[in-house]
């Protein structure tokens, strides 16, 4: 929780008419959070279609979209979420930057028109807690004025040093704190790293096996084997366990090589194995590979399941296949239980492959 506020006035609303804020962010599935140009016609002709293949939705304002296309952008949002219904898709957006022209009208145009379906506003480049602090009072305006009768969430986009280095207070300054995201692009820039990518590794950042030796002598010159680290690690971890301390969810951001799909997957898994609930998809065929790298194998889930029946209340240690399980593993088993459950809630064909599962 931030300094800025005592506990009692913590869950208060910020503005006299403004919805309650939840006490806790519902887990809903966002394995991917489809990035769409709503400037774009051919993009967004797609949506509708698009709606319940992914688990959100996201109209995108900021980076991407072309100076001349912002109010475009605005406006066709706008459109698209009047006539489209999302079932259980969410619709998010990403507002531009707070100290860009456009911020303040990208809320004060999409609150009072489709605050009632927009779920969360994704804000880029936030610095520190002070950024959500002003989102979250003027959403409490916005959406008092319009009648709103549940709080619009907030996710923040980690993509600058000082963003990171604050990464904690922004995970808990407002209770419609959502989640975060790594912007890998920009925070790049911001650190100064020697990188041109959109995510992803780089071949340059490796360790390499130590020389073998020849009569005591290292011979350096021989072959020897290199591995690529992954340039991401700190960070993912960091954001993780900030957002794991404030109970909001972790996401990996963008992989812009899209024709890599193997690549992508590589990275999102490794997201998805440190804690991350979902990535971004920027385009269509990215989709299928989040759904796929964030939701568990049926082996995963039942292993879990099984370690969950042989572990009856849950105390003690017991063996299974040779390993043994106790109170610490069943955690990571309920993990991985709870997640398929809400997968299978929104999804059939997984419900279908984990029912299939005897425990
Ligand atoms: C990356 C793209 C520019 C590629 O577009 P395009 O060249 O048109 O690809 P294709 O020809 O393969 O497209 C095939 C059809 O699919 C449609 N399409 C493409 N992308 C999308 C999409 N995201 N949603 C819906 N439909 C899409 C095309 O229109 C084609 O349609 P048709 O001709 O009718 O068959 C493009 O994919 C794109 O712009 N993607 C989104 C990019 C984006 O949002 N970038 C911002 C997020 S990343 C970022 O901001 C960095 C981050 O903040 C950081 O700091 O790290
Ligand atoms: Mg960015």
């Amino acid at each position: 929780m931030s300094g800025s506020r005592s506990a009692k006035d913590f869950f208060r609303p910020l503005a006299v008419g403004a919805p309650t804020p939840l006490t806790e962010i519902p887990a809903r599935p966002s394995r991917a959070i489809h990035f769409f140009d709503p400037s774009n016609p051919k993009m967004a002709a797609k949506v509708p279609d698009m709606v319940g293949t992914v688990d959100v939705l996201l109209g995108n304002l900021e980076d991407a979209i072309k100076a001349d296309n912002k109010v475009a952008a605005r406006e066709g949002l706008v459109e698209i979420a009047k006539k489209t219904e999302f079932g259980a898709t969410q619709l998010w957006t990403r507002i531009n930057a707070l100290d860009s022209p456009w911020a303040l009208d990208d809320l004060t145009t999409l609150v009072p028109a489709i605050g009632d379906k927009l779920d969360v506003v994704m804000v880029p480049k936030v610095q520190g807690a002070e950024d959500i602090h002003y989102v979250d009072r003027l959403l409490a305006q916005l959406e008092a004025k319009a009648g709103l009768d549940r709080p619009i969430l907030v996710h923040a986009i980690l993509e600058t040093a000082r963003g990171m280095a604050n990464v904690e207070e922004i995970c808990g300054a407002s209770p419609r704190m959502q989640g975060v995201s790594l912007g890998p692009a920009d925070l790049a820039a911001d650190r100064r790293m020697k990188t041109t990518r959109v995510g992803g590794g780089h071949p340059g950042y490796l360790v390499r096996e130590d020389p073998p030796s020849e009569n005591g002598v290292a011979n350096i010159e021989a072959t020897r084997a290199t591995f690529q680290q992954d340039l991401w690690h700190y960070t993912i971890a960091r954001m993780v366990d900030a957002c794991a301390m404030h109970g909001i969810y972790p996401y990996y951001g963008p992989f812009g090589d899209i024709a890599d799909v193997i690549a992508c997957e590589d990275q999102f898994r490794n997201a998805y194995l440190l804690g991350c609930v979902g990535a971004w998809s920027l385009h269509p065929k990215q989709i299928a590979i989040a759904n796929k790298v964030f939701s568990p194998s049926v082996e995963d889930v039942a292993h879990a399941r099984r370690v969950v029946a042989a572990m009856g209340d849950g105390t003690g240690a017991v063996m299974l296949d040779g390993k043994m399980e106790d109170d610490a593993s069943l955690k990571q088993c309920l993990v991985m239980v709870e997640l398929a459950e809400q997968l299978a809630a929104i999804d059939p064909e997984l419900k279908q492959a984990y029912e299939g599962i005897t425990a």
